[in-house]
């Protein structure tokens, strides 16, 4: 029998003797390794459970746990197998969820090496326990293992993760780093200057995080961890969280807001709600062991966290990380996993999540395909178990698209930095197009008039109660204390309303979405969706100018397909008039509700998230 390198690997790390306090506990362990000759024992069959499936013991002992390392601590103690199973491919290689521990445990020790250092810049204010205290630590890298590795090793040190973009500017980077206090940054080798730089300019401490280990090519991922490894690991991290014990209500995660209506805020999560919400994705969108996403998000936003890395990885999924989103790369990935024979590859891609922006270059790229090609990529994306979307509005044109060329009917959901996810259309049942489906399991969501009252079917603010509710407001306590209303309801900021069967719609951000036009307030959101029924329009935004007469005006900024730009060129006149608009409009807006003023762009400027900062634009187009 073999053993594994990386096991072994792990172990002689484990060894290495920490300059902090759980080294006493720690070092039982490593006495108990030292002895230890033979690594090459299989677990008992009655371990080899299911990941995520499995019966009785491991739910019961999961439903215990108040922390996500708790939950993965336990799958990997419940069986060698699940230690052993792929959990991320990245890069053509592929990592067992115990080689993402044994990195973790890397980081774990990293992090004790400097223990002093981190604690002396970390700030009060928190109230974290583990011997990090709740100091924050910055990370940076790429969607990949040692992403994932950072986060992990950072909650067992009991430290807060704060994922940050790569593709921020300095002076934004800077301003989320000083803001957040974080006390060390985390990074790999590809940013190693520019982190290291930028760690001295907000006095933070920098580090590596460590590779890690891959399966060897060869090796049957299937093959159990020998049994003294895995409990050896599994004793190492009970230890750590005997000496080290984090509570549920401890901050976990810090996540910036997208920035669409202010600057944006640090939300802060507990391992309680992290934990509630992976639980509950996980319920609602049936997410299993058999499962393989492939993953195409940032991963400092709420979707590409949670909805599509800590959920399946609590569900047992695999996640392919594809670090940077490829049209092509995408349908190639798709038409691999099922070629047009009826075949499945064993690394079939079964769950897709992404936001509207991508499901539109995605049907730019399948419209410039050859026939052959088309029906390989159709074919190929019917056979994914679930394709989902979100962020920001779905529009209807788009969603019926999608639906004829892949037999998709996107599952629209409703998400939050705040809360993750609060709303969604079913899994099994009527998916609804224009909406956001119901409250997710033990959320409840309420609306609330102007006046403060609560209406069941007409028009209000959006408010929220769940278990994986943030914690607060990053050094904002006004803020945070002004968001929530009686009862533990967070104000969303979000005007909607629910049709006859209960789904609720979203009519936009209050403030930004939300235009007041002679005594009307119109929903940019509605606008838009009819817009993009146009033949011309591929995009488009509207939103409300300040205007002495109106109070404001509508502004509508297109961007034109390509071929009715190329017609225009052709044909030296602009790819839409307002009159031409206007007159289309008749029939399906009200008069009141029809732009009065027209902008041809050839792109909007969008976020990492796909998402339009309308109050920047205001601003622009004001100027
Ligand atoms: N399916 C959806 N349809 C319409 N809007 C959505 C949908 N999903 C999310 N959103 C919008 O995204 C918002 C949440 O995004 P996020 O937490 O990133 O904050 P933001 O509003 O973009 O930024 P900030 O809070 O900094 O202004 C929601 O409040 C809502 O306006």
């Amino acid at each position: 029998m073999r053993t594994q390198a990386w096991a072994r690997g792990a172990v002689a790390r484990l060894m290495t003797p920490f300059n902090c306090p759980t080294a006493h506990a720690s070092s039982t362990s490593t006495h108990l390794l030292l002895r230890s000759s033979s690594y090459c024992l299989h677990l008992p069959s009655r371990f080899r459970r299911h990941f995520a499936s499995d019966s009785s013991s491991v739910d019961s002992t999961r439903q215990n746990c108040h922390t996500f390392m708790e939950v993965v601590q336990e799958v990997f103690k419940h069986g060698s197998e699940h230690g052993a199973r792929v959990a991320i491919r990245a890069d053509q290689k592929s990592y067992s969820l115990g080689h993402l521990i044994s990195s973790a445990l890397d980081v774990y020790n990293i992090l004790c090496r400097k223990n002093d250092a981190i604690k002396d810049s970390s700030i009060k204010g928190i109230n974290g326990t583990g011997f990090l205290c709740g100091a924050r630590i910055g990370i940076v890298a790429k969607p990949s293992p040692e992403f994932v590795a950072g986060i992990f090793g950072t909650w067992l040190s009991g430290g807060v993760a704060v994922p940050l973009a790569l593709s921020y500017p300095e002076v934004e980077l800077l301003h989320v780093m000083n803001d957040s206090d974080i006390s060390m940054i985390l990074s790999t080798k590809e940013h190693h200057d520019i982190m290291e730089s930028i760690s001295t300019k907000c006095s933070a401490r920098y580090s590596l995080l460590p590779d890690v280990e891959s399966i060897p090519p060869k090796m049957d991922f299937q093959e159990p961890l020998s049994s003294e490894v895995a409990s050896s690991v599994y004793s190492l991290m009970a230890d750590i969280d005997r000496s080290n014990k984090i509570k549920g209500d401890d901050p976990a995660l810090i996540l910036y807001t997208s920035g669409t209506t202010g600057k944006p805020k640090g939300v802060v999560h507990t391992h309680k709600g992290i934990l509630s919400q992976v639980q509950i994705l996980t319920e609602a969108w049936g997410y299993q062991s058999e499962d393989q996403f492939l993953h195409c998000l940032p991963l400092h936003h709420v979707h590409g966290l949670f909805n599509a890395l800590f959920a399946p990885l609590y569900s047992g999924s695999v996640v392919e990380f594809m670090p940077k989103f490829s049209v092509r790369g995408v349908w190639q990935r798709w038409r691999e996993s099922y070629p047009n024979d009826a075949s499945k590859s064993d690394e079939a891609i079964t769950v897709f999540t992404g936001v509207p922006t991508v499901y539109t270059r995605l049907l730019q790229g399948y419209d410039g395909m050859d026939p052959d090609q088309q029906s390989a990529s159709s074919y190929a994306a019917k056979q994914l178990r679930l394709m989902m979307c979100g962020s920001s509005a779905l529009p209807s044109p788009l969603m019926k698209r999608w639906e004829e060329v892949t037999g998709h009917r996107l599952l629209e959901r409703y998400g939050m930095t705040e809360f993750v996810m609060a709303l969604s259309n079913p899994l099994h049942g009527v998916r609804r197009e224009g909406t956001v489906g119901k409250p997710l399991p033990r959320v409840e969501a309420k609306i609330i008039m102007e006046d403060g009252t609560e209406t069941k079917a007409g028009v209000g603010e959006l408010c929220i109660r769940s278990p994986s509710l943030f914690k607060e407001y990053w050094k904002r306590p006004e803020v945070t204390a002004e968001s929530f209303i009686d009862g533990g309801f967070f104000k969303t900021g979000d005007t909607v309303t629910v049709d006859d069967d209960g789904y609720f719609i979203i009519l936009g951000r209050t403030n930004a979405d939300i235009m007041k036009v002679g005594g009307y307030k119109l929903s940019a959101l509605e606008i838009e969706a009819v817009l993009l029924e146009h033949d011309t329009v591929l995009e488009c935004a509207v939103l409300g100018l300040p205007d002495e007469a109106y109070g404001e005006i509508i502004c509508a900024i297109i961007v034109p397909k390509e071929e009715a730009k190329k017609r225009a060129e052709q044909g030296s006149k602009p790819a839409l008039t307002l009159e031409a608009l206007t007159s289309w409009s008749k029939d399906k807006l009200a008069p009141y509700k029809i732009p009065t003023r027209l902008y041809l762009w050839d792109s909007l400027p969008r976020n990492a998230m796909g998402k339009v900062n309308k109050k920047e634009l205001k601003k622009l187009l004001e100027a």
